[in-house]
């Protein structure tokens, strides 16, 4: 494919990525992600949130705490076994965007394959991204707030795509991590 078709695919996803992440429901940041075959089908998009069935009422979608509660019934009778409290923020709810693209395409992931993501990501979808069979990923930001937990360590993520071959367009910038020697 010659540079100016990659730079208008890249323009013309990176655009549906940016208007996926606006469904995005979470206080602090929206993500979105596009994931488009060799030849530019796109197979399948995703938004950060709480998977599918969850009740948002019910869901914490901000980085301070809140205070939750369920109930633990007799299966049978539906009678209370007990009663529990706890506090928790909105991390271990979301699903990642670039995840939801991968759920949603149900395992077909031709070779060639490119995920447009806005942020970069984590070391959990960097693993997730090495199993799909996605040949390369493209990352629209590289600024954060300051407070957002995209701000953390890339090193494990780098020597994820590194070991399953995977291009990693950044701010315009297309780069082939490879495993190294420590020096
Ligand atoms: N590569 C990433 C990294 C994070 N997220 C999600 C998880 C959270 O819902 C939000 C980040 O929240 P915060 O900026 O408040 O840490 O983005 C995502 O979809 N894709």
């Amino acid at each position: 494919m010659n540079e100016d078709r990659r730079k208008l695919r890249d323009e013309v996803y990176s655009q549906m990525m940016l208007a996926q992440a606006r469904l995005s429901k979470d206080a602090n940041t929206q993500m979105g992600a596009v994931l488009v075959s060799g030849d530019g089908r796109v197979l399948s998009t995703g938004y950060n949130g709480a998977p599918k069935g969850f009740d948002d009422s019910t869901v914490p979608y901000t980085r301070e705490k809140q205070k939750l509660a369920y109930d633990l019934l007799d299966a049978d009778s539906g009678e209370l076994i007990s009663h529990h409290e706890f506090e928790a923020n909105k991390y271990p709810f979301m699903v990642h965007a670039e995840i939801n693209a991968l759920h949603y395409a149900h395992g077909k992931v031709p070779p060639g394959s490119k995920l447009y993501v806005i942020g970069f990501p984590c070391e959990r979808c960097a693993l997730e991204i090495a199993l799909s069979g996605v040949s390369e990923i493209f990352v629209a930001k590289d600024d954060y707030d300051p407070n957002s937990s995209l701000n953390n360590c890339r090193d494990t993520a780098y020597y994820m795509f590194a070991q399953a071959d995977i291009l990693v367009t950044i701010c315009g910038k297309r780069m082939r991590p490879v495993i190294s020697k420590c020096r």
